[in-house]
């Protein structure tokens, strides 16, 4: 590690005590899933109204698979979002960026070292397991990359993990993996779509307190 701390990206708020222990314990994303057949779906009214409650530098990522640019209109109508979360094409995503001037994080469904992308068009890559087959979500199923595809990558450009981590294991990840960043929301759940404070302190506070692999 360079001494740079871990950026830590909690997704899939959709409650006050949820966005309350992101801003109390220093997380420096938080994620609005705009994905209608997740359980931590959120409107563009009600993320709106969470977002008021934000305070501090705390930047506002929204989640969208396969978005047409009439559901990112209608979304960055009502929020103004940082940064936009993409499940979707290369080549749309590069698109997306560029219409709607936010910077994107395309996601990367990985499963061996091949699915690791040379080079990144966007602001960030997130790295990710490919989803389970019969999976009615591309990502949020608490499933874990195998980290060791990831040991000593360096490729570049920013990126962050994601998929299956939570206070027990992130600092692990981080030691084995060298991640910049990372992104939960199964692990930081008391039910699904519902965070849990002291998870995420407890994660926030393990994901910039790397063990020693
Ligand atoms: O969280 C969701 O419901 C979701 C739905 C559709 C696409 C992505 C989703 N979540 C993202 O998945 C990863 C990992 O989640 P988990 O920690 O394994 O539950 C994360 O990037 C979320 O942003």
């Amino acid at each position: 590690m360079d001494g740079v701390q871990t950026g830590v990206k909690i997704c899939g708020l959709t409650e006050e005590a949820g966005l309350e222990a992101c801003v109390e314990y220093g997380a420096d994303w938080i994620g609005f899933v705009f994905f209608e057949r997740s359980p931590r779906y959120i409107s563009a009214l009600q993320a709106k109204a969470l977002a008021s409650r934000i305070t501090g530098s705390i930047r506002k990522v929204g989640l969208f698979v396969r978005p047409d640019d009439t559901v990112l209109e209608r979304v960055l109508d009502q929020v103004d979002l940082d940064i936009l979360q993409l499940y979707t094409t290369p080549e749309r995503a590069v698109q997306i960026q560029a219409k709607f001037g936010r910077p994107v994080w395309s996601s990367i469904p990985v499963a061996s070292q091949a699915d690791l992308p040379r080079l990144c068009t966007v602001e960030r890559l997130l790295i990710e397991p490919k989803p389970p087959v019969h999976a009615t979500r591309p990502g949020g199923n608490a499933q874990q990359l195998n980290w060791d595809l990831l040991h000593g990558w360096q490729p570049g450009y920013s990126w962050m993990l994601a998929g299956g981590l939570n206070p027990e294991n992130v600092s692990q990840a981080v030691a084995i993996t060298g991640a910049p960043a990372v992104d939960v929301s199964s692990g930081v759940e008391s039910a699904p779509g519902i965070k849990s404070p002291d998870a995420i302190a407890r994660f926030i506070h393990n994901a910039r307190s790397p063990a020693v692999s």
